[in-house]
């Protein structure tokens, strides 16, 4: 019987870094965490502890601190491309770097109605990401937002389902329509102003959420997906996830008093669990 060794990887993740940025009248706060992922020559260090080739992990960790310094300046995108480039140019051994990058978003607090220069408030669960992958020439940029909460009281039905001896569930054509939302882009172009792309095209998302006449999760999904691709050409492809968030009406009628739609029960769990990716045909 012969074995070999398929698929490999290895890297360092959750790299916890942050960064002040320091303008002259304000300070930027930045804080991320970030992933590589390395592919190459690596069959021997499995196969036989040959580790003449491996850049250990804790070197992998301290490039990504050494060049936060002067190349995390911008973008999570921009450093991203930095770092993947900076792996695969001194390291002849990897045929493949991927890395992912998360980014927990600060606010600069307002103080009399001005963002105060040095103090922040977080954004909550939302976080924006990217990956980054450099096989040889060939780059990827994909960049996304994670655990976006959006809400919608009304403009959300679920109607017309399949009924059958286990049916319990009761048609609606107005109900509140919830989900934290992961959705995953990525550019046919390497080069962009990712900043200003990624605020349009989170922008995009959220007024299509708003806007839509809901009939499910899935219809407002691809609507969603639709109108960031319909607006940016440097978008090939779009992916979403969107968890049902279930508010369940309350029964009222037991304490004798109707609920018009007004008080319900949020569930965590179970809950649906909707993914879709769009794509140009
Ligand atoms: O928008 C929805 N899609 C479903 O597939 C589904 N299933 C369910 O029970 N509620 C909902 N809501």
């Amino acid at each position: 019987m012969k074995i070999k060794l398929g698929e490999n990887s290895y890297g360092k993740h959750a790299i916890q870094l942050s960064k002040i940025i320091r303008h002259a009248d304000y300070h930027e706060f930045r804080q991320i965490a970030v992933n590589t992922t390395l592919e190459g020559a690596f069959e021997t260090a499995y196969t036989m502890g040959d580790n003449t080739r491996i850049l250990p992990t804790d070197t992998q960790k301290n490039t990504v601190y050494a060049l936060a310094k002067e190349h995390f300046k911008t973008s999570i995108e921009a450093f991203g491309l930095y770092l993947a480039n900076y792996l695969t140019e001194h390291n002849p051994q990897i045929n493949r770097v991927q890395v992912d990058i998360t980014e927990h978003l600060w606010s600069r607090i307002p103080v009399d109605g001005q963002p105060h220069p040095h103090a922040y408030t977080g954004n909550g669960p939302e976080k924006r990401t990217t990956q980054i992958i450099q096989a040889g020439d060939h780059i990827a940029v994909s960049a996304g937002i994670q655990d976006l909460l959006i809400l919608k009281t009304t403009d959300s039905a679920f109607e017309h389902y399949i009924r059958d001896t286990y049916t319990t569930l009761k048609e609606t054509s107005d109900r509140i329509l919830a989900t934290q939302c992961t959705a995953t882009w990525s550019y046919n172009n390497p080069q962009q102003d990712f900043n200003a792309l990624f605020n349009e095209i989170r922008t995009t998302l959220l007024r299509s959420f708003a806007q839509h006449k809901s009939l499910s999760v899935q219809q407002t999904l691809y609507d969603m997906g639709k109108a960031v691709l319909e607006a940016f050409e440097r978008v090939q492809e779009i992916s979403l996830v969107m968890p049902n968030i279930h508010h369940i009406p309350f029964n009222l009628e037991q304490f004798g008093m109707q609920n018009n739609n007004e008080i319900f029960m949020a569930t965590s769990a179970p809950y649906g669990y909707i993914t879709g990716t769009i794509t140009r045909d």
